[in-house]
């Protein structure tokens, strides 16, 4: 029997399962998009990245994570019996202060990862749930697991920090940053590609359901735009982003909110869909006409600008720009709002390119590339290093 390792992914909108075989050639990938909405869907692909046909699914089966998780293992089903699964690595959004490397799953390590659960609470809990799936559905297969937030620990102090007293940091209270494993990958990819830009200046935009910015120096992340939990930086399809921190006193001391009031709401109802109104989902807001839609696009555009800019002079100057993630791969208009009057700083797109989604779409100076990111193969690789150990 082959043997192979699977690698499991929860985003806050999305699942992606992967099997690889030992030299991490893909061999199967599937993918559940917008879980918990009505038009969720599942899409398997084989080793030759075409399509496979769906099995048969119930309408609840992609309403929870946990649905969407059962359902995307008995796709599997048959592929779990020709294979021999000896590992499973799993993407752990928060690894907090202690973990920074991949490592072994055991029940201590569990525990330690539940007490994170409250600053990433629509990652977490399901990041959990999949190796507890996982280890029932694969006894005695060992489970590793790799950390969002491990790319980011060797930012310099005024990158980790926040300006509140020292106790406080020396509690956790830190910028951690995540999209790590994304990062790495594109990191891994220009090193590979682009070995002139790795060893440069350059911004990375993961943009999907969850959306950051990452400052690369030399092949080292020095900054990110996501900070103390998934809050931080940009909006998100239904997070708020950064907000002074007035308005949650505001919210508790003038509207009576609770804890968990402000969490539903910063979590679960801003970003995206709290400012349209209508979608969290960029495919839908850019099919919408209603002129919520586009201020709900022109405020995410103007907020990745911006941050471009803080981290072009975090870097002391920019050579490359890199779009990845769902919307940063898929979505032409984003990227040309977001780069539209960036003469100054030498970025300015080439409209055809861009318009077809090409690996290079940039016209001035600084490169702008677009890498299809690949968090299923770095989740692999620290799998097969943990297991080789
Ligand atoms: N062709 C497309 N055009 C515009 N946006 C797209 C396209 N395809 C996917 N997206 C957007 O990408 C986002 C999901 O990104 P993804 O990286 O898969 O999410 P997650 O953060 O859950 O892993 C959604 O907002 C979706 O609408
Ligand atoms: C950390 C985070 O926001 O992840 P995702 O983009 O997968 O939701
Ligand atoms: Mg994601």
């Amino acid at each position: 029997m082959t043997r192979a390792i699977l690698t499991l992914n929860s985003g806050s909108s999305s699942l992606k399962l992967g099997l690889f075989d030992e030299d991490l050639n893909a061999l199967a990938m599937g993918h559940v998009d917008r879980i918990g909405r009505r038009e969720a869907a599942m899409k398997l692909t084989g080793s030759d990245g075409a399509p496979l046909p769906l099995p048969e699914t119930a309408p609840e089966a992609f309403a929870t994570n946990a649905a969407a998780l059962k359902t995307a293992l008995a796709a599997f089903h048959a592929d779990f019996e020709r294979l021999e699964i000896v590992a499973v690595g799993h993407r752990v959004v928060h690894g907090g202060i202690d973990h920074a490397a991949p490592e072994r799953v055991t029940p201590a390590l569990i525990k330690d990862l539940a007490r994170l659960a409250p600053f990433a609470p629509l990652h977490q809990p399901h990041n959990l749930a999949g190796i507890r799936a996982a280890i029932d559905a694969f006894p005695g297969v060992p489970q590793i697991v790799c950390y969002d937030t491990a790319f980011h620990r060797g930012h310099p102090f005024v990158s980790d920090v926040y300006a509140l007293p020292r106790a406080y940091y020396d509690k956790g209270v830190r910028r951690y940053g995540f999209h790590g494993l994304s990062y790495d990958y594109i990191n891994g990819e220009l090193a590979r590609r682009e070995p002139g830009l790795h060893a440069g200046r350059v911004v990375v935009a993961h943009l999907g359901s969850g959306a950051s910015i990452c400052a690369l120096k030399g092949g080292k992340s020095i900054a990110s735009s996501l900070g103390f939990s998934a809050l931080d930086g940009l909006p998100m399809g239904t997070r708020s982003g950064e907000l002074d921190p007035g308005v949650v006193l505001y919210l508790m001391d003038q509207e009576g909110m609770s804890a968990a009031d402000i969490s539903d709401l910063l979590y679960k109802k801003s970003g995206l869909l709290g400012l349209s109104g209508i979608s969290n989902d960029m495919r839908t807001l850019e099919a919408s006409d209603h002129p919520h839609a586009a201020q709900a696009i022109a405020y995410f555009a103007f907020r990745i600008k911006r941050e471009i800019g803080a981290m072009a002079a975090a870097l002391g100057g920019l050579d490359g720009v890199v779009f990845c993630g769902g919307i940063g791969e898929n979505s032409a208009r984003l990227r040309a709002e977001v780069c539209a009057d960036m003469g100054w700083l030498g970025i300015a797109l080439d409209p055809q390119a861009n318009a077809q989604d090409a690996p290079e779409i940039g016209s001035d100076r600084v490169r702008v590339l677009v890498i299809p990111t690949n968090e299923e193969i770095v989740i692999a690789r620290a799998a097969r290093q943990v297991l080789s150990q």
